[in-house]
């Protein structure tokens, strides 16, 4: 069930949204005029905010039966690497180009300021894992959307895609949902 649904037992309980949501700090013209960039150090510097988004990323992750955790660069890396330690699966990251000393895939993509290329290792996922995405911000949707399609290549299923903060003002749900194929798309908080 996505985290958008009415349920009896939200997958995010109000008190905690808003504990997430106090603890993510609005920087107007950063790091160019117009973007209003969405500021996760301060939850990540509240032990209990940051403790508390780990056990529901980690209840999540049990829930899509992942048995692989993928980080995106670089906020996405310090959300889901400890979900994996706490779930008891791996990490795989997935870089910006240049950065992985292995054999690659890599994926172009544009995102709200600016364009890059991802990659993951070609070895790092295969056939029969399945995939727990977690990344902090859902902006355009670019980045997911391309992590997605450049998962899929590895051989591995996407069980489902999981964002701290979805920015719903720039719709980029539909194209990573597009990308998701029916996987689900969970959202903690949405502004
Ligand atoms: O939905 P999108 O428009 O693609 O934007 C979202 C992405 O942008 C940010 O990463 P950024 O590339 O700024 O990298 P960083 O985590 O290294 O700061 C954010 O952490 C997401 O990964
Ligand atoms: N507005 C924003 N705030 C934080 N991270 C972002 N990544 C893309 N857009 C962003």
């Amino acid at each position: 069930m996505s985290a958008t649904e009415s349920s009896a037992a939200p997958l995010v309980p109000a008190d905690v949204r808003e504990l997430l949501t106090s603890r993510i700090h609005d920087v107007p013209d950063y790091p160019k005029p117009g973007v209003l960039f969405k500021d996760i150090t301060p939850l990540l510097a509240d032990a209990k905010a940051f403790s508390v988004l780990t056990e529901v990323l980690a209840g999540l992750a049990e829930r899509r039966g992942a048995t692989k955790i993928v980080g995106l660069e670089a906020r996405g890396f310090i959300l889901g690497a400890p979900v994996a330690v706490r779930v008891g699966i791996g990490f795989v990251p997935v870089r910006k180009s240049g950065k992985l000393p292995g054999a690659t895939l890599s994926q172009a993509y544009d995102l709200e300021y600016g364009s890059a290329q991802i990659e993951v290792h070609a070895a790092g996922l295969a056939e029969g894992d399945r995939v727990l995405v977690i990344d902090d911000v859902l902006a355009t949707g670019g980045t997911a959307e391309a992590s997605v399609e450049l998962i899929r290549r590895t051989g591995a299923e996407v069980a489902g895609a999981a964002i701290l903060l979805e920015l719903g003002f720039l719709a980029g749900r539909e194209r990573v949902e597009r990308a998701l194929a029916g996987a689900p798309l969970d959202a903690l908080v949405t502004v």
